[in-house]
């Protein structure tokens, strides 16, 4: 007799304990398929009670039992659609037939159902594929909200200095450590922060932004971590993600991080340091996987060493540092951008303009404060005003030379002649000063007047470096 036969009385009775209480159908049948046990579940399912069951063939109880055919040929039906005789319901089982592994005959066989009821089944499966249709909705609106615009191909110069910044860049996208971006505002910070984001392998994830000058100080906890449902008068019943959450295995840009409080730049560093969030009134630390940008146009060493900025957290963040040069060192930047607006504001509002030469080279006299985005901002309101496809010097409207500081035509005042010789004749010299930075050489040779006239007259109309003397 072969040993598992020896103990098949054994297997019968330790099978029967175990699946007796498991609420899911099993039944073991002896070679010639007969039903040598049957837990309670299996035995409800056919509403037999298990002593009508247990020593009667398989087929008398379950007509539509396969148990002969599996027997017999000694295959493996592995989740097989099965219709039960008693009760007319369709269910996925399994039936395995046993083999002795001396004589490797067939002793016996176990079965399974898996699911019991085919419908129940299909509704749950419809069910889950309509969840499974929504998720991706959410997410792929998640992704939307959460997503960056800019990649490297937005960032246009033909500025030796901001390709080697954006060589830079690149090389940091490629690792995944903590960058700080420094320069004047609207050199394109947020830009090269996306951009670094979306090549890196982090680009499937969200990319968060926090304004560390544009959320109030009491706000900016609740910001960051989140809240517990809750947790302060005002907060919502189910409470609120922080950034830290939303940005996890993303990015978190923190743009105008020397604006951010004390006290919070102590929470960030111990997020940074640990890795775990915990929300406002709740009592578990949540693990988060976040890598940090930071922006800033201030000198955060010199904050650093005025003690407004922690010299810690300032080490956390500028593991790599990118400095974007601003706009005025690099004019040969504005043709170009200037260029990419105009295509821009074609696709936007259809408004199809070019600009000169000419044009281009007033701008180029101005240092542009406000950097790209003040150049944007010009561009785009030239190229609605504009009367001709070609935007020359002339379509500079006076009050955008002013702006400019780069008046190109006085205006004539009502007074005698004399006067008006004396306006027109402080606006210019006063306008070519400013264009040349007050280098009196310079305005002298431009004006074609000798260096000692230009100095009578500067102070004959209080012309002084910074100080600019009323029309
Ligand atoms: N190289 C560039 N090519 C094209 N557009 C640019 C470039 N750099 C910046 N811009 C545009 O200029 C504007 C300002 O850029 P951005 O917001 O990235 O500047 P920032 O330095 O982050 O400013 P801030 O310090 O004020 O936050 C944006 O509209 C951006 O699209």
């Amino acid at each position: 007799m072969s040993t598992i036969l020896k103990n098949f009385e054994n297997v019968v009775d330790v099978v029967d304990r175990i699946f007796d209480v498991i609420p899911v159908p099993v039944i073991l049948v002896d070679e010639k398929g007969i039903i040598r046990m049957i837990n309670r579940a299996f035995a409800d399912l056919l509403k037999v009670s298990k002593q009508q069951a247990i020593g009667r063939p398989a087929v008398e109880v379950d007509h539509n039992s396969k148990w002969p055919v599996v027997l017999k040929s000694g295959e493996f039906d592995i989740a097989k659609k099965h219709k039960f005789a008693r009760t007319g319901e369709d269910a996925v089982v399994h039936r395995i037939p046993i083999y002795d592994y001396d004589s490797g005959e067939i002793v016996g066989g176990f079965g399974m159902v898996l699911f019991q009821n085919l419908k129940e089944l299909r509704d749950l499966a419809d069910k889950n594929k309509l969840l499974e249709k929504k998720l991706d909705h959410y997410k792929q609106r998640v992704r939307q909200i959460y997503s960056t615009k800019y990649s490297w191909d937005n960032i246009k110069t033909c500025s030796s200095k901001m390709e080697a910044c954006k060589q830079n860049a690149k090389k940091a996208a490629r690792t995944d450590l903590n960058v700080l971006i420094t320069g004047e505002s609207g050199v394109g910070k947020e830009i090269f922060a996306q951009a670094i984001h979306n090549e890196s392998h982090r680009s499937d994830h969200p990319f968060i932004k926090v304004n560390c000058a544009a959320i109030p100080e009491n706000l900016l906890e609740s910001e960051l971590f989140g809240y517990q449902g809750g947790a302060f008068t005002g907060a919502s019943k189910e409470g609120k993600p922080g950034k830290f959450e939303l940005a996890d295995k993303g990015t978190l840009f923190f743009d105008e991080i020397g604006d951010m409080p004390k006290k919070m730049q102590a929470k960030l560093l111990r997020v940074i340091q640990e890795g775990e969030v915990e929300r406002l009134g709740g009592q578990k630390e949540q693990e988060v996987d976040v890598r940090i940008i930071a922006a800033t146009n201030k000198n955060l060493e010199e904050l650093v060493a005025t003690d407004d900025f922690r010299e810690d957290l300032f080490y956390r963040i500028n593991v790599l540092t990118l400095n974007i040069p601003p706009l005025k060192d690099r004019k040969e930047d504005i043709a170009l951008l200037a260029e990419d607006f105009l295509y821009e504001t074609k696709q936007e509002m259809g408004e199809n303009k070019q600009i000169s030469q000419e044009a281009v080279e007033v701008l180029q006299k101005y240092d542009w404060p406000g950097n790209i985005r003040q150049l944007k901002n010009i561009i785009q309101r030239l190229a609605v005003n504009a009367e001709t496809t070609v935007i020359e010097k002339s379509d500079i409207p006076i009050k955008l030379l002013k702006q400019l500081q780069i008046s190109e035509s006085p205006s004539y005042p009502e007074e005698g002649l004399n006067e008006i010789v004396e306006q027109v004749e402080k606006k210019v010299i006063r306008e070519t000063l400013e264009l040349y930075d007050f280098n009196k050489s310079m305005a002298a040779s431009i004006l074609n007047i000798p260096r000692s006239t230009l100095y009578r007259k500067m102070k004959k109309y209080g012309l002084k470096e910074g100080i600019y003397g009323s029309d």
